[in-house]
């Protein structure tokens, strides 16, 4: 598929036309008609009285068609540019709007003797088109403006169809099981089945003529078309209301009513049919089997699909090809007689649903060797009229009925509102796009304003003819349509579309059915099976009791569920892959700081050997002084001046001193060790056992020097150590530290307490079992 053509972009107005219907004879009769409504060109000016005062209202319109205007003009006012443009393959929608009673009806159908809009459009485009139909029948529409290439066994289904559809409504054989009949003014004769004795179809029917219809409409005299006027008005023909000439309807573009088509192009045309019933969707156009009235046939229901694109569409809708303006309206006056009509007290044939009649064109053009597939829509429908339940005394299914339609005009008036206030605020901020936020159009609220969503946003011409009685007794009700209308012709549309156009290798013949060279190749186009990208709605309509599709919400069910499965699923695998994540960043940050804390106590500990190691080392150092100044005082020895504390004096400690000092040590222990043997036992001394005083009361000995004692005992370990450093390596090595807790010297363990130092040296000396070996 080759996309063609270039983008189109181009701003729309909503195009707003009023028709003001004429007095019935019984209006008439009731007084009715007090001079509410006076028209002034493209105005309307309204009495309203309120509250005791009337005030004047002014509402103006592209156009507004007045009680004398007849179907022609109406039709050449409004519709006939919108089907030249559709020929052209731009898409229209037109629709009516008004209060019940107000003429939407007559001005979109008409009457057999007063055709309106819709059976005029159709003999405008078969006119326009002519012999340039394209037979072959392979090529339907599909979705939102796609096409769909057919097989030639869905070709041969597809012609049967149409067959049995035409033939049934051509032989005026009642629809079997229809739930709903109705016998309206207009159209009266096709709904009978009384086509031949239909003004309208020789007219229709036969190509020449509906070409002439086509070419010649905006000059025939309307009553060529149906001379009579419906004698339910006030007996005055359509002639006599004062047709207004063409003309004065306000002259039309030249290329807006050019509806030629271009080139070598064929055409082929389908159709639909469908209402909006109670917010349900009914096709029209398949045919109602015995079914009851909680229980319709399914297949007359519709659902709404989005495509990729997001343009909603209706799912399975029947398309019927037609190649005769005859051909379509009988499809027409088929789906009319299935549709919902009831007999209120304003309307004896009161529509109760929105009818959609629909006409897909389907382009096809030979261009040497391959053809462009376009298409263009042109869509018409007639809305249910608006109404006051306390004036139409409406009770039960009436009243659900109206309380639907009331609904979904009140969505579609919101809508408008709403594209309204979004275009001021485009304006306001010089179309560029920032701005405020933009206010929802809530065209999800309803089924009408979904199926108008495309249009609406610029997917095509919209062209509104609001319709209003004059009556005084209904006039707040025209009030507000007149707004409404007034309102919806200021809605600018940026149309902002693709031209759907696909590329169809292989070259396309027009002419009759089973003519052309062979099935067009598949590439291009969308199979049949092209539901699989869609992107469902996935909508059940659950608005109306009698109208839950089981099945169908069986099928969404499990649809949901499934993806409420893999939804999980897949949320269960994200946050796993997330924690794992988070899991090993943690570890290597971890890993980081363990690190980080091994590289720190590394240093630490090298830190603190160092500082250890120092430590010892000004202690061993301090304690060598001190024991050299110490052994030096004890010995009265001049000071060796070596031990002052100062590193470098202390390093030249002078052998001969220390091996005085170690001799002098020595006597003294010998002495005092002999000392100690004659006091305990008198051995070898001559005078026996001798009372030892006191320690305290002995004098203190000649080398003790005047209280010196207390400060020899702690010092002697160190000089004994200093002197003796063999021995005292041993006594480490074999019995373990000189004391427990505080590393003491060896004669404070034996003096057995803590003031050990205060010990006399004789003393500790006595007691060491050994005698020293210095
Ligand atoms: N312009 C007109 N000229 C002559 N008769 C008209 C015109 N407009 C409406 N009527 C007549 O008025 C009556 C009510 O019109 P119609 O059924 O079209 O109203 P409606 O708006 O479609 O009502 P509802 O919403 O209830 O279906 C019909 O008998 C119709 O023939």
């Amino acid at each position: 598929m080759e996309a063609e053509g270039s983008r189109r972009e181009e701003s729309r107005t909503l195009q707003g036309f009023l028709r003001v219907r004429p007095f019935s004879r019984e209006e008439l009769q009731r007084g009715e008609d007090q001079g509410c409504l006076e028209l002034a060109g493209p105005s309307v000016l309204l009495s309203l009285p309120k509250a005791g005062v009337t005030s004047l209202q002014k509402f103006t319109f592209t156009q507004v068609l007045g009680p004398a205007c007849s179907q022609l003009d109406a039709f050449e006012a409004t519709v006939r540019a919108p089907v030249c443009a559709c020929v052209r393959g731009d898409s229209a929608l037109v629709f009516t709007y008004g209060v019940t009673s107000s003429g939407k009806t007559h001005t979109l159908m008409g009457s057999t003797r007063e055709p309106g809009l819709l059976p005029r459009a159709l003999g405008l485009l078969f006119g326009l088109l002519g012999d340039r139909q394209y037979r072959r029948w392979d090529l339907r529409p599909l979705r939102h403006g796609e096409v769909q290439r057919l097989e030639p066994d869905e070709v041969e289904a597809e012609r049967r169809i149409r067959a049995q559809l035409l033939a049934t409504e051509e032989d005026g054989a009642p629809v079997r099981g229809v739930r709903r009949s109705r016998s309206a003014p207009c159209l009266a004769l096709l709904h009978d089945g009384d086509f031949t004795a239909s003004p309208i179809l020789p007219i229709l029917e036969s190509t020449s003529l509906s070409q002439h219809l086509g070419e010649e409409m905006g000059r025939q005299p309307d009553r060529e078309m149906g001379p009579q006027p419906d004698r339910e008005m006030d007996g005055q023909p359509d002639r006599e209301m004062g047709p207004q000439p063409a003309r004065e309807m306000g002259p039309q573009p030249a290329r807006e009513m050019d509806g030629q088509p271009e080139g070598n192009q064929l055409f082929s045309v389908w159709v639909s049919f469908v209402e909006i019933y109670n917010e349900s969707m009914r096709d029209l156009l398949v045919q109602e089997d015995a079914g009851t009235a909680s229980q319709p046939n399914r297949a007359t229901t519709l659902r709404l699909g989005e495509d990729s694109n997001g343009h909603p569409y209706l799912k399975d809708v029947r398309w019927v090809g037609v190649s005769t303006a005859g051909q379509a309206l009988c499809l027409l006056a088929r789906g009319r007689r299935q549709q919902s009509v009831a007999q209120t007290r304003l309307n004896q044939t009161s529509s109760r649903s929105h009818s959609i009649f629909t006409v897909r064109l389907l382009r096809v053009q030979d261009e040497g060797g391959s053809s462009l597939v376009s298409s263009s829509e042109l869509t018409l429908c007639d809305l249910a009229g608006s109404e006051r339940s306390n004036k139409t005394q409406a009770t039960g299914q009436r009243l659900k009925e109206a309380n639907n339609i009331n609904g979904s005009l009140l969505t579609l008036g919101r809508c408008l509102q709403a594209l309204r206030a979004n275009q001021e605020a485009r304006a306001g901020d010089g179309g560029g796009g920032g701005g405020g936020p933009r206010a929802p159009v809530p065209f999800r609220e309803s089924r009408l304003t979904r199926l108008f969503q495309a249009a609406l946003l610029g997917g095509a011409r919209v062209l509104m003819v609001a319709c209003a009685n004059p009556c005084a007794s209904t006039l707040h009700e025209t009030a507000h349509t007149l707004a409404f209308a007034a309102l919806a012709q200021q809605v600018v549309s940026v149309a902002s579309q693709e031209p759907i156009s696909m590329r169809v290798r292989g070259s396309v013949r027009g002419g009759s059915a089973g003519g052309g060279g062979g099935a067009a190749e598949r590439g291009g186009l969308p199979s049949n099976s092209g539901d699989d990208n869609e992107e469902e709605d996935e909508e059940v309509d659950l608005s109306s009791d009698d109208e839950i599709d089981v099945e169908a919400l069986v099928g969404l069910v499990s649809r949901l569920r499934g993806r409420v499965v893999a939804e999980r699923a897949a949320r269960d695998r994200a946050e796993r892959q997330a924690r794992e994540e988070v899991a090993r960043d943690a570890m290597t940050h971890l890993r980081q700081v363990e690190a980080l804390w091994s590289q720190r106590l590394e240093a630490e500990r090298q830190a603190s050997e160092e500082r250890w190691e120092e430590r010892l080392r000004l202690y061993t150092d301090a304690m060598r002084r001190f024991a050299c100044r110490s052994a030096a005082t004890a010995l009265a020895l001049p000071d060796p001046g070596y031990c002052d504390g100062r590193e470098e004096q202390y390093s030249g400690v002078e052998p001969e001193s220390l091996e005085e000092a170690r001799k002098v040590i020595g006597q003294l222990r010998r002495e005092n060790a002999r000392l100690a043997g004659l006091l305990q036992g008198g051995t070898g001394h001559p005078l026996g056992p001798v009372a030892v005083p006191p320690s305290s009361s002995l004098p203190p000995p000649r080398w003790a020097g005047g209280g010196a004692a207390p400060l020899l005992g702690p010092l002697l370990g160190p000089i004994h150590e200093l002197l003796c450093p063999s021995q005292e390596g041993e006594e480490r090595q074999e019995g373990g530290p000189r004391t427990a807790e505080s590393g003491g010297p060896p004669w404070a363990v034996a003096h057995g307490g803590p003031g050990g130092g205060d010990a006399p040296p004789e003393a500790v000396a006595s007691q060491t079992s050994e005698p020293d070996s210095c």
